[in-house]
Formats: C-alpha cells, sequence, structure tokens
C-alpha cells in the first residue's frame, strides 16, 4: 500500500487519487454496450446465452418461484434464520422512521401548498452474486420496497453454479430465498450482471420492464445502470465497495486493518484508504494487514484490492477531513478520540461510522443503515438508498377566490415578462371572470 504524505500532495495528484482510476472503463464500457444490445434484440435467448457465458451455469428457466424459493429457504440453519430476522427488524424500523407526513402550508391568503407521496408502481432489485452472494442487499432494498407500497417488485441475483451451493440449493443459497421469503417476493430472476440491468431496463418475454431500478453491483452492473438512464431511472451509481478510515493517535490498528480488509474482500477494484494523523498508526496498520490477510480466505482478492489502495499522512484531522470530502467515500470511518467534533465538518461520504467500537460490517448487515451507497464520488451528489427513493412526491397547490386575487396580477406580470401571453390569460381570464353566484 502507498503511503503519501498530504502537504506534498498536488491538487492534480489529488484528483487523481480520488478518481480511482484502476482499470480501462473503455473496455467495460464497450462490452457493457454489446451486452444490452443483445438483451435488447434477442430478450429471455441472451439472457440464457449469458448465464452460460458468464456464470456458467445452464439454466432450465429464468426463474425460481414461490415454492421453489420456500423449498430452498427452508434448508437454512436455525442461526442464520435468525441473524436474518434481527437484521430484517433493525432495517425495517430504521426505514420506517423515513416516512414522515407533510403538513399543506398557505404559501400567501387563499394560496395552499402540499405534497404527497406515492409508490414507485414497478421497481427492479438487483441482488449481487458474483464473487459471493449478497442477501444483505436483498433486506437492504425490498425492505423499503415494501415499506414504500411498491405494487411489482422485480428481483434479479446471478445464477449459481451447483459447486457454489450446498445439496439440495438450485441455482440460489438458502439466505437469500429466506429473505424473499420473509420480504413476500415470489419471483427471483437468475440473471445477473448487465444483462439483468437490461432486462428489467427494456423488459424481455420473461422479465417486467420496471421504472426505477436499485442496487449494487460490480462495474458492469454499475456501467450498465449509468448507460440505461435514458429508459428507466435509477437509484444511483453504486460499484466497488470503498472505506476511507480517519484514524488519529488513539486509534487501534488491528480494528483499522480489519476495517480496511473487510471492503478490500469485496472486489480486487475495492477501494481501501487510510487517512491517519500519525505516521505510527499507519505503520502498525500495515503490518496488522499483513498479519490479518494471511488467514482470509478471500485474501488473493484482499490483496489486490490492498495494492490498489493507499495510506496519506495529514498534519491534522483538518487536512484529513479536507482529503475525506473530495474522496467522498461510500463509508467513512472516524476512528479517533473525538469524532463528534468532526461530524459538522464531513460534507461528502455515504454512510458514516463513528468510534472506534463501530466497524463498518454493522451498516453492511445489521444497524438499520442501508448498505447501498453512492461509490466512485457520487457520494458528492447522491444519497444512499433510502424509502424515499421508493417514493414519488407529487405537490399540490390550490387557489381559493381570494388566493386567485392575491396572486393573479404577481402571475400576469411574470408571463408577460417571459412573453408567454397565454400563461399570462389563463389567470387574466379567471380574474375577469364574474362568477354567477
Ligand atoms: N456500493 C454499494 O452499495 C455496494 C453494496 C454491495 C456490494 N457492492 C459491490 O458490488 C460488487 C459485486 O460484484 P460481484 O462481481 O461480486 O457481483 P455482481 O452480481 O455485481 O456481478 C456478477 C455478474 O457480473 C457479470 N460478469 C462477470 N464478469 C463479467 C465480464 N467479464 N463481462 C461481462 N459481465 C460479467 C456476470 O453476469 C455476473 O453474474 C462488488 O464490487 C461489491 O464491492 C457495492
Ligand atoms: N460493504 C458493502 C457495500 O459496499 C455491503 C455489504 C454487503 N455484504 C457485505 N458488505
Ligand atoms: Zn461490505
Amino acid at each position: 500500500m502507498k503511503i503519501y504524505n498530504y502537504t506534498d500532495l498536488s491538487k492534480s495528484k489529488i484528483e487523481e487519487l480520488c478518481s480511482r482510476q484502476i482499470e480501462d472503463d473503455k473496455l467495460v464500457e464497450s462490452r457493457v454496450a454489446d451486452i444490452i444490445k443483445s438483451v435488447k434484440t434477442d430478450g429471455d435467448k441472451a439472457l440464457f446465452d449469458f448465464a452460460k457465458t458468464f456464470d456458467k451455469v445452464e439454466l432450465e428457466k429464468l426463474f425460481l418461484d414461490g415454492e421453489e424459493l420456500k423449498t430452498i429457504a427452508a434448508t437454512i440453519p436455525a442461526e442464520a434464520k435468525k441473524a436474518i430476522d434481527i437484521a430484517y427488524e433493525n432495517i425495517k424500523n430504521f426505514h420506517l422512521s423515513q416516512l414522515n407526513k407533510e403538513d399543506k402550508i398557505e404559501t400567501m391568503p387563499g394560496v395552499v401548498c402540499w405534497r404527497e407521496s406515492r409508490a414507485i408502481e414497478k421497481v427492479g432489485l438487483y441482488i449481487p452474486g458474483g464473487t459471493a452472494v449478497l442477501p444483505s442487499t436483498f433486506l437492504m432494498l425490498a425492505t423499503p420496497a415494501r415499506i414504500a407500497g411498491c405494487k411489482e417488485i422485480i428481483v434479479c441475483s446471478p445464477p449459481q453454479s451447483d459447486a457454489r451451493l450446498p445439496d439440495g440449493q438450485g441455482k440460489t443459497n438458502c439466505y437469500l430465498a429466506y429473505c424473499a421469503v420473509l420480504l413476500g417476493i415470489e419471483k427471483v430472476f437468475l440473471i445477473g450482471g448487465a444483462q439483468a440491468v437490461a432486462a428489467m431496463a427494456f423488459g424481455t418475454e420473461s422479465v417486467p420492464q420496471v421504472y426505477k431500478i436499485f442496487g449494487p453491483g460490480n462495474r458492469y452492473v454499475t456501467t450498465a445502470k449509468t448507460m440505461v438512464q435514458n429508459k428507466v431511472a435509477i437509484d444511483m451509481p453504486a460499484g466497488p465497495s470503498e472505506v476511507l478510515v480517519i484514524a488519529d493517535e488513539t486509534a487501534n490498528p488491528s480494528f483499522i486493518a480489519a476495517d480496511l480488509l473487510a471492503q478490500a474482500e469485496h472486489g480486487t477494484d475495492s477501494q481501501a484508504i487510510l487517512v491517519s494523523t500519525s505516521n505510527h498508526i499507519i505503520t502498525e496498520t500495515l503490518k496488522e494487514i499483513d498479519n490479518q490477510l494471511a488467514i482470509l480466505p478471500r485474501k488473493d482478492i484482499a490483496a489486490k484490492a490492498i495494492a490498489n489502495s493507499y495510506a496519506v499522512l495529514a498534519k491534522n484531522l483538518d487536512e484529513a477531513m479536507q482529503f475525506s470530502n473530495e474522496y467522498a467515500p461510500e463509508h467513512l470511518i472516524l476512528a479517533t478520540e473525538n469524532f463528534e467534533s468532526l461530524i459538522p465538518l464531513i460534507i461528502n461520504a455515504g454512510s458514516v461510522f463513528l468510534g472506534n467500537l463501530t466497524p463498518e460490517s454493522v451498516g453492511d448487515y445489521a444497524s438499520g443503515t442501508n448498505h447501498t451507497l453512492p461509490t466512485s464520488g457520487f457520494a458528492k451528489a447522491y444519497s444512499g438508498v433510502s424509502t424515499d427513493a421508493f417514493l414519488k412526491k407529487i405537490t399540490f397547490q390550490h387557489l381559493s377566490r381570494e388566493g386567485l386575487n392575491n396572486i393573479g396580477a404577481t402571475v400576469e406580470i411574470l408571463a408577460a415578462a417571459e412573453g408567454l401571453e397565454a400563461h399570462k390569460n389563463a389567470v387574466s381570464i379567471r380574474l375577469n371572470f364574474e362568477s354567477e353566484d
């Protein structure tokens, strides 16, 4: 892992470090464009073919139905079932707390405005399943979708080869199947990658077209989501995982190393960044990373991600926060004694973990916050998934005669200023109308 001195970093070098430029996006973009085109042209046939090409799975059918999901879910170990139930309760309670009734506002006497929420009727949820199947993402997406009241919830997740599944599980794992049963999802499409995004964006013979696609994924998934935005809404670019740890001299190097490795093990293109005011903490953390890496089952993946990552030595916590805000991490961990004082300085981050006892893993699975979060710097403009993301806010206004008399001239003048006479007339005609009553 390279170590940089913040004071030595030029503006362009900081921009380069924050760009996360790891692999050639052009190659991914051209491949994804071809995949989208094939799905649009060949529909289901393309989905069967891509399952074979990319997932090495020969599918008889593109989905698992409710009965099949129940059968697979029944094989879940009791302890895992209980853990999913607990995580679900926390996620549900936190996302329920986001629902808020809004009051009507009388902007001027006789002019009343308000907003009402309506659920997006058809949503598509993508559950990653390449290097790891993520049933936790199922909870993160389907729970707010249910709370919002979405009528049609389409779920896609890559088919799993039998090699990856204990006996008797067909094409997905019991944890994901149990989440489907828990959330009342009666069909899971066994489709992954860019092709899943294309299928939900354009529809195929089997996959219904949706109005908004949610969910994290690798570069193929995220590039595809970005590419179909002229056809369907998306939640945000939620690509390869990132964590940035800000550590002062009170931090524990073994905790920091564990947090960096937790995100590094997601994929070779994960980012695990350490920004510290203490050179000693950086040195000790790097030693700890080596110790912990050695015993990780996914050490090859994590090692590559660590090699693509870096540490920054900052003169003080202000410099550390400046770098973090420029990087705009998906996950920000404040491993500092006085983290409260840093909270107001946070401008750009997806989700924040405070203090030495709050590992990022708790947000990944069960604290209640949503782990579908903006990456690649998009935390500068996007929030993570929330219940609101599944709702549309429709605005309403009503004028009484008093309201029309109060606001009419203002609107006539503005319409005239824009040379839009018909706009002006729509008000004048009402102002001049003498009703019989
Ligand atoms: N930002 C977030 O909120 C968030 C949350 C969870 C996970 N993640 C990230 O999601 C990603 C999950 O990635 P994953 O790969 O494990 O699963 P994935 O489901 O995102 O992607 C797997 C699919 O990619 C396709 N694919 C694989 N290689 C391909 C190739 N060469 N060309 C075309 N398509 C190909 C296959 O169809 C496969 O089914 C990780 O990077 C993880 O860090 C992000
Ligand atoms: N850290 C991931 C988001 O980048 C979420 C996750 C799911 N399972 C484990 N981790
Ligand atoms: Zn994670």
